[in-house]
């Protein structure tokens, strides 16, 4: 049977793609909860949603199938046993396990039809929408001038990195932060009971239930068996090894993991948003990711009769050109490699392209000088706009979770 998920590299043509539009969820941030909802400003949402929809018209524009996550969690709900026990799950997750709230937030919740519980769910509640029944314990201790029951998930429109394609299959990720670790929930339902994937074989190689995290912003699948994963604040060394020792045990065609270290901050939380693969031989790196001769400390994980073996390296260019057996490769430096350009547009996403073909990509208009940078490299480059929607501090890749590309030909 034909999978429905295939993403063997980072470059293929695009043809299916997941995006969230941005919904109420970003209007329930404030200055107070910001830094712990992963947010540097509050968007305006009508222009967000705007510069949103034209991100989506660019790529059916280029022949991509658009997906919306909300649509595709609604059908995978459409049994009623199903979102019981999804409505039960998330509400546990929110922390209302074994408490009296629990059974006051599901009665609220089920009185809408999915899409608006859905709605709901992902833009928070408020405690003054529902009506508690009764005193629970825990909850009076906690701050009672909190305004929300269920906090709202600015972050979803990042589609990118509660699950991540890889082959035929997919990584469903545990988060790091509490604010997005109940986002990859949405990708388990839709996995198990949407039509488009249910009963299809989907290869599950790392499932979400787990304490060691991982998130698809690190990951990368640079061809058919390779793949790169940040060591970053997002991901951690534990579960890279996890990963790859899945990936090498089943048939997924992955027998190299490079694993990279980048620095842990906010700025660059994924390896994505400082190095991304946008063409056979070509790559966009932020400066500051590598020593002056172009270090970078980096692991090669391969299967080995005692499960998985590691090398350590440092020069990029070397181990790339090895793991994908080329004679040479561009590695094109983000705001031309100037040191206040660089800076400044990888902090709006400069490096975080999206390839939609071999050396064709969309990126934020904003970043002026490295889309120049890459039209002089050769590369095909579509601008879509980006004052509100890189507040959140993720660009087109982090926006966009590919689930089908073309095979390569090359
Ligand atoms: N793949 C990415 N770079 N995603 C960016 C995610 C940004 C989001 N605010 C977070 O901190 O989680």
């Amino acid at each position: 049977m034909a999978s429905p998920i295939n993403v063997k590299s980072e470059i293929g043509k695009l043809k299916t793609v997941i995006l969230k539009r941005p919904g109420k969820e970003i209007e329930n941030i404030t200055p107070e909860t910001m830094p712990r909802l992963l947010f540097d400003d509050i968007p305006y949402l009508p222009v967000a949603q705007k510069e949103h929809d034209e991100f989506a018209e660019v790529l059916r524009d280029t022949g991509t199938e658009v997906l919306y996550l909300d649509d595709l969690v609604a059908e995978a709900l459409v049994d009623k046993n199903v979102r019981q026990e999804f409505l039960q799950r998330i509400i546990n997750e929110s922390g209302y396990e074994n408490s009296e709230i629990s059974g006051s937030l599901n009665d609220y919740l089920n009185s809408f039809d999915v899409p608006t519980m859905l709605e709901h769910i992902m833009q928070g509640v408020r405690k003054d929408e529902v009506e508690i029944k009764s005193l629970d314990l825990k909850e009076v201790s906690t701050d009672q001038s909190y305004p929300f029951l269920m906090d709202p998930m600015p972050n979803l429109y990042f589609t990118r990195d509660p699950a991540a394609s890889i082959g035929e299959g997919l990584s469903i990720n545990h988060m790091t932060f509490k604010a997005r670790q109940r986002e990859s929930l949405f990708m388990e339902y839709i996995i198990a009971h949407n039509s488009r994937f249910k009963d299809k074989g989907v290869n599950v190689w790392r499932n979400r239930n787990h304490e060691t995290r991982i998130e698809g912003g690190d990951e990368l699948v640079l061809n058919n068996h390779v793949l790169a994963i940040g060591v970053s604040q997002r991901t951690s060394a534990e579960a890279i090894q996890d990963i790859a020792n899945n990936l090498f045990n089943a048939s997924s065609g992955y027998d190299t993991v490079i694993a990279i270290k980048i620095p842990h901050n906010h700025a660059m939380m994924h390896l994505d948003t400082v190095f991304t693969m946008i063409n056979y031989d070509q790559f966009t790196v932020h400066p500051a990711i590598l020593t002056e001769d172009g270090q970078v400390d980096s692991w090669i994980l391969h299967p080995s009769e005692n499960g998985v073996s590691i090398e350590h390296h440092r020069d990029l260019k070397e181990v790339l050109k090895k793991a994908l057996d080329l004679d040479d490769l561009d590695l094109i430096p983000t705001g031309n490699g100037d040191p206040i350009v660089a800076p400044r547009e990888q902090w709006n996403d400069g490096s975080n392209t999206l390839a939609i073909a071999p050396g064709e990509v969309v990126t934020y208009n904003r970043n002026y000088v490295s889309n120049e940078v890459l039209r002089k490299h050769g590369i095909k480059v579509h601008e879509v706009l980006s004052s509100e929607l890189s507040r959140g501090r993720g660009g087109p890749r982090c926006m966009s979770m590919p689930i089908y590309r073309e095979d390569l030909t090359k």
